[in-house]
């Protein structure tokens, strides 16, 4: 159950997850193997962070999850109806508000006006976006647009969040900041998230579970689950135990990338 046991965490109960892989494999038409026997579960208000070395299929495991990539083996099952996907790159349609961005998901899922935005100005005012709720996204920064993208994810009330790097272009502040913001999320809604990062301080930062794929194909070859309860305290990113627990992950990540 902890970083004692050598990397082995305790997975989610498939029976009552939120999402799980099991013998998850996945061939690119052009013959890449992109993920090989996948077995993977995520609870619900479980928060799981994948590593793993670069193209070793973290993002190719975030689509199948999104159901946008379908895998050539195995079976992912557990994606309830509202599922909510933040990606590196914010997608907001610069023509509308950033009310009228984050009503977007509503719009699509044929919600009424009032419902949409009745949600639209709780999310806002949960990521603290409520006083440029008028503007357009080409005046905000990067930061702001990804909490726009956050924003209109919650509307749709998800009890899956699929999140693939998002903060990864951001610079390390901004980051911080939107880190915490997504744990102060996290603990208030307390959803199912799976979360792909290159940053394995960020990962133990954030999960409650931290999972190591190996290169590619990416094999599950390590998982650690994080000791500290949520809500978590800011000084946790300074604190030993946290980088112990890191700089174990990284030498299971460095195991799995060594020759
Ligand atoms: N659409 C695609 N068609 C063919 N091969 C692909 C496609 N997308 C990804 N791949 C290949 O699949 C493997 C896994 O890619 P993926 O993007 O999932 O890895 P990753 O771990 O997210 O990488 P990174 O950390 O660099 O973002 C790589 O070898 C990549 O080149």
């Amino acid at each position: 159950m902890t970083a004692a046991d050598g990397g082995r965490g305790v997975a989610a109960d498939p029976r009552t997850a939120a999402l799980t892989f099991a013998g998850v494999g996945l061939r690119y038409p052009g013959g890449t193997r992109a993920l090989d026997g996948i077995d993977l579960s995520v609870a619900p208000g479980e928060f799981v962070s994948v590593v793993g070395p670069s193209g070793c299929g973290k993002s190719s495991l975030l689509r199948i999850a999104a159901g946008l990539q379908a895998p050539t083996a195995g079976t992912v099952t557990g994606r309830g109806e509202s599922v909510g996907y933040v990606f590196q790159d914010a997608t907001l349609l610069p023509w509308r508000s950033v009310r009228a961005n984050v009503e977007l998901f509503g719009e699509l899922r044929g919600l009424g006006r009032e419902e949409r935005r009745k949600r639209a100005a709780e999310a806002l005012d949960l990521v603290g976006l409520a006083d440029v709720a008028g503007h357009r996204p080409r005046t905000l920064s990067g930061g702001m647009r990804m909490r726009v993208s956050l924003a209109r994810s919650l509307t749709l009330r998800p009890g899956l969040f699929l999140l693939d790097e998002p903060f990864g272009t951001l610079d390390e502040i901004t980051r911080e900041r939107l880190d915490d913001d997504l744990l102060a999320l996290f603990a208030a809604r307390r959803f199912a998230a799976l979360f792909v990062t290159h940053s394995v301080l960020e990962a133990v930062y954030l999960s409650s579970r931290v999972v190591v794929l190996s290169p590619g194909p990416g094999r599950v070859v390590g998982e650690f689950d994080v000791p500290f309860d949520y809500p978590r305290p800011a000084g946790l990113r300074f604190d030993p135990e946290a980088a112990r627990l890191a700089a174990l992950v990284s030498a299971c990540m460095r195991g799995a990338a060594a020759p």
